[in-house]
C-alpha cells in the first residue's frame, strides 16, 4: 500500500539530495496512503532529526528509516497474544461495522484454534442479517466447530447466553461470538452491544476475555471513528485488521494504533480460512511497502 509512496521516494532518491522538496513529497505521499496528519508530521520530524544528528546525506538511507519509523509506531505495549483460559471456557466477542469481515475472521480463528487442539463453539449472534447464520453454519461445518443459533430476529444476547451454557455443557474450550454489523454512529445499536456484553458477563461470571474490533484496512480515516465508538460502547481489547491484501489506504491503521494503543492481535490477508496471520510490527511495516 505504500508501494506507490515508495515509487515516489525512489524517484526523489534519484535526485540525490535530502531537501525540503524531498520531505514535502514524502508528506504528500503518506497522506495519500491515508496516514493521519499528526502521525505523518511526527514521523517526518523523526526522520529530520535522524538526518540532522547523523548527518545523513544519501537519500537511499531514507527508505529503510521510514520503514523502521512506521514499524516503531506499531511496537506494542503489554503482552502479545490472546486471552485463552487454561481452566475455564474462553469467550471472544467479534464486533465491527457491516461487511468488515467478522464472520470470515471467526471462521479463520476457529480453523486456527482447532489446529491447536481446542474444542471450538461458534455463537450466531448476528440475528439481524438473514444469511449471516447460514454463512456461519457453513464455516462451522468446514472448520469442525460446534454452532449455537436461533431464528432470525432473535435477541443476540440470548444466542450468546445459550452458546456459553452449551459450551459449558459440552466441554468446549472457546466460544467465538458473531455480532451483527452495526454503524458506529447508530446509538441504539451501540447500546445493544453493551447489552450483549452484560449478558455475556452474566453467563460467564466475568467479562468476555476478548472483545475484538474487526477493521477493514480499506476504511481509511473512518477507522479512527469506528475504534473510538466501539471502544466506548464495547470495551474493545484487541483489533483485527482485515483485507490487507490489496489496499492502498492502510496508512490509517497507523493512526488507530497510535491513538488508542489497542493491541493489534491478528491480520486478515484474504478470503480463505487460512488467510490469518499474527501481527508482527516489522513484518507489517515491510508488507506495507510491498503492496
Ligand atoms: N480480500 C479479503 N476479503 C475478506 C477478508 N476478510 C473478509 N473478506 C471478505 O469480506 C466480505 C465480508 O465478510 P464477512 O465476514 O461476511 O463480513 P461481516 O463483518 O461478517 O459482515 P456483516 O455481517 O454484514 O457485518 C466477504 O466477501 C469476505 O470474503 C480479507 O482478509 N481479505
Amino acid at each position: 500500500m505504500f508501494k506507490r509512496l515508495m515509487d515516489r521516494v525512489d524517484r526523489m532518491m534519484g535526485r540525490g539530495v535530502i531537501d525540503e522538496e524531498f520531505y514535502e513529497e514524502l508528506e504528500e505521499a503518506m497522506l495519500q496512503a491515508d496516514t493521519n496528519i499528526n502521525v505523518t508530521t511526527e514521523i517526518l520530524g523523526e526522520l529530520r532529526r535522524q538526518v540532522r544528528e547523523e548527518k545523513i546525506t544519501d537519500p537511499h538511507e531514507m527508505k529503510a528509516r521510514l520503514q523502521k519509523a512506521i514499524a516503531d509506531r506499531f511496537r506494542q505495549q503489554g503482552p502479545p497474544g490472546f486471552e485463552i483460559n487454561e481452566n475455564d471456557i474462553t469467550v471472544w466477542l467479534f464486533v465491527g461495522v457491516n461487511g468488515v469481515g467478522k464472520t470470515t475472521t471467526i471462521a479463520k480463528c476457529a480453523n486456527w484454534l482447532k489446529r491447536k487442539g481446542l474444542k471450538v463453539m461458534m455463537a450466531a449472534g448476528d440475528t439481524f442479517r438473514a444469511a449471516a447464520t447460514e454463512q456461519l453454519e457453513t464455516w462451522a461445518e468446514r472448520t469442525g466447530a460446534d454452532l449455537v443459533k436461533n431464528l432470525p430476529g432473535a435477541d443476540p444476547g440470548a444466542v450468546i447466553f445459550d452458546a456459553i451454557n452449551a459450551a459449558k455443557a459440552r466441554g468446549a474450550d472457546i466460544v467465538l461470538c458473531d455480532t451483527a454489523g452495526r454503524q458506529h454512529s447508530k446509538e441504539n445499536l451501540m447500546l445493544e452491544l453493551a447489552k450483549v456484553q452484560r449478558v455475556t458477563e452474566k453467563a460467564l461470571g466475568r467479562k468476555a476475555d476478548e472483545v475484538l474490533l474487526v477493521l477493514d484496512a480499506n476504511t481509511g480515516q473512518n477507522a479512527i471513528r469506528q475504534a473510538e465508538e466501539f471502544t466506548k460502547a464495547a470495551g474493545v481489547t484487541g483489533l483485527v485488521l482485515t483485507k490487507l491484501d490489496g489496499t492502498a489506504r492502510g496508512g490509517a491503521l497507523i493512526g488507530v494504533y497510535d491513538r488508542f494503543k489497542i493491541p493489534i492481535k491478528l491480520i486478515g490477508t484474504g478470503e480463505k480460512v487460512g488467510d490469518l496471520k499474527d501481527f508482527k510490527p516489522d513484518e507489517f511495516a515491510a508488507a506495507l511497502f510491498e503492496m
